[in-house]
């Protein structure tokens, strides 16, 4: 519950909206409240004492209450709908605006199937709730309450009939409401489960194809939608009982009503109008509870999406963004005093007293063996992770006190795994410079070898790139995310690992134009290929996660027994492997 109090702040700017709706609902409630009485003195003293003019009177002011609740009724409609939905896509934005600033490890607390159904199903429940509230909680219990004030007043001879069904609908409700709200916990979470088998099995289609595991995942996915079916079954049988039932109540109540109301005409204690007014407030009477209680309903299964909505907005980001942090030009000095990393804090660090420094117009080779720290030491530069000791400075400023915003333009950064987004492949460039020129993209793609293969597309540049591009092939994907970093013209230019699908000359030429084009960037190229950092001014050797090698190739090869045994590996007779 306390999670959805702190969600109320959202309703702030759609206050207006959130008051007007309910009090709309009065309007409709108390025209509907008016009615069977109405019809009581239409029969009484209209129909039984032959008055035309009175019936044709109290006709027309049934039309007005109609017409009145009519008003009450559409007005509750669109502004509760307006104050839902608008609460809605502001918790969703924000919801989405919060995630895009999660790093790896903030990632890792929430599966991606259940980031799916928090932005989507979880804010849909709240959003319905809302609506719920707004239109039906004011109408629920003003229906009952003022059908069961009115029956006291205008047809207190059948009062005890009340005293009789009342009881044991409001019973009835609770005791099936209470029992179908914890089933529909189960409906939700066993659909959690079925989103996030859905994307895994969408996510790893080929590797479930390639492994022939087709009628595994099948079968995986036909237990957990398995378990949805069933939950929703019970859920849905549960609740399914409470209409017939409270029908029966009401039924029942009925009966008795026209069977004592029967004797009290005949004894001339009541007219056959007050019947018929009970009768129509005892409808009234169970539809308010059954109102109140699906509102109810509808807000006990709010409340864990409220839950999970919260937690992920609390969710402490990783990267703590300084105030006052400094926007400045930067050039790209990048220096490493002592740092260590560990992505989990207990664990042993994955990066231990790294120490280098790399000066403007540098390129920096770091090569190493798998799961050395390769990878990690670029992350670190555009804070994708914090350092868990020492400091990055990049002109001699700690990157914690450059304005993050400011320290990602500076730097252009092309990752292990090529992304890309299923937009046309000029879009996908532009995502490096939003402002490119069609000059400079095609500069990029000439630069990153990706030209020619462009070229031949039909659409060329504006050719859609699928979901996953999957339409692409490994090396065209990495020269394509290589264009996008070329496209930037930064300070500080890092190429991680994004060679190893292209081929030897082409990555040769691509070389050469990082030499030309990027002269007075910071260069950090990370591969496991020598013939890749060969010609870098510094090339940082690893090793689990520490410095053992920081030279120029010549340097290191000499004196090096870790750059040595990477060299002789690759090295076939004449020359480098790949060279
Ligand atoms: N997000 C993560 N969470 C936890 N551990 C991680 C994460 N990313 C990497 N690691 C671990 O950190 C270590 C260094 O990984 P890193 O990716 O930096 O290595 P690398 O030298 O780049 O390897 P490769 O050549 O295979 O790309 C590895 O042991 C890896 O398992």
């Amino acid at each position: 519950m306390q999670s959805a109090i702190k969600l109320t702040k959202y309703l702030k700017p759609y206050m207006v909206f959130t008051i007007i709706a309910p009090l709309m609902m009065v309007l409709e409630v108390a025209m509907d409240l008016l009615q069977p009485t109405i019809m009581k003195h239409i029969i009484d003293d209209g129909i039984a004492k032959n008055d035309t003019g009175y019936v044709v009177t109290m006709f027309g002011l049934m039309i007005l209450c109609a017409v009145l609740g009519l008003i009450g009724g559409v007005g509750c409609s669109i502004y509760a709908t307006k104050s839902a939905v608008n609460f809605a896509t502001d918790i969703r934005k924000d919801l989405y605006e919060t995630i895009t600033y999660f790093s790896s490890r903030n990632k890792d607390h929430f599966t991606l199937g259940k980031l799916i159904t928090n932005i989507t199903s979880d804010v849909e429940s709240l959003q319905r709730a809302l609506t719920m509230l707004l239109k039906i909680f004011v109408r629920g219990p003003l229906t009952f309450i003022g059908a069961i004030i009115i029956v006291f007043f205008t047809a207190r001879e059948l009062f005890p009939v009340l005293l009789f069904v009342v009881p044991i609908l409001a019973f009835s409700i609770y005791f099936f409401t209470k029992i179908s709200g914890k089933l529909f916990l189960k409906v939700q979470e066993a659909i959690d489960q079925v989103n996030t088998k859905v994307q895994e099995n969408l996510a790893g289609i080929r590797v479930v194809k390639a492994y022939n595991r087709k009628k595994h995942q099948i079968e995986k996915f036909t237990s957990v939608n398995g378990s949805l079916m069933q939950r929703n079954i019970k859920a849905d049988q549960i609740i399914g009982i409470l209409g017939p039932l409270t029908m029966f109540v009401v039924n029942i109540g009925i009966i008795i009503a026209l069977w004592q109301g029967a004797i009290k005409v005949e004894n001339g204690t009541i007219q056959v109008g007050v019947i018929v007014a009970f009768i129509n407030y005892l409808m009234m009477i169970m539809g308010g509870l059954m109102s109140s209680s699906a509102v109810l309903m509808n807000i006990a299964r709010a409340i864990p999406s409220a839950n999970r909505i919260v937690e992920v907005l609390e969710e402490t980001l990783d990267i703590k963004i300084t105030d006052n942090a400094l926007s400045t030009q930067l050039k790209g000095q990048v220096e490493f005093d002592k740092v260590s990393f560990s992505y989990i804090e207990e664990n042993e660090p994955v990066l231990k007293e790294v120490s280098f420094k790399a000066l403007p117009g540098e390129t920096i080779g770091i090569i190493g063996a798998t799961g050395s720290g390769k990878s990690t030491i670029v992350k670190l530069i555009p804070r994708l992770f914090d350092v868990t000791k020492g400091e990055i400075r990049i002109d001699n400023i700690p990157i914690k006190q450059i304005d993050l915003q400011t320290l990602r333009s500076a730097i252009a950064f092309a990752p292990q795994r090529a992304t890309l987004f299923s937009k046309t492949i000029d879009e996908n460039i532009k995502y490096g410079k939003d402002d490119a020129s069609s000059e400079e993209i095609i500069e990029a793609l000439k630069s990153s070898q990706a030209y020619e293969f462009v070229e031949k597309l039909d659409a060329k540049e504006n050719h859609f790139i699928t979901q996953g591009a999957t339409n692409l092939s490994g090396g065209q994907k990495q020269r394509l995310a290589m264009a996008r970093a070329f496209v930037r013209q930064p300070a500080i230019l890092i190429l991680d690992d994004t060679t190893s699908a292209v081929d030897s000359i082409s990555e040769r030429k691509i070389q050469k134009a990082i030499r030309e084009q990027f002269k007075d960037s910071t260069k950090f190229i990370v591969s496991s290929k020598v013939s890749s950092i060969r010609y870098a001014d510094q090339i940082l050797v690893l090793d689990d996660g520490e410095i053992v090698g920081l030279g120029t190739h010549d340097e290191l090869i000499k004196d090096n027994k870790v750059y040595q045994e990477i060299v002789d590996t690759q090295q076939v007779k004449g020359g480098m492997l790949d060279e």
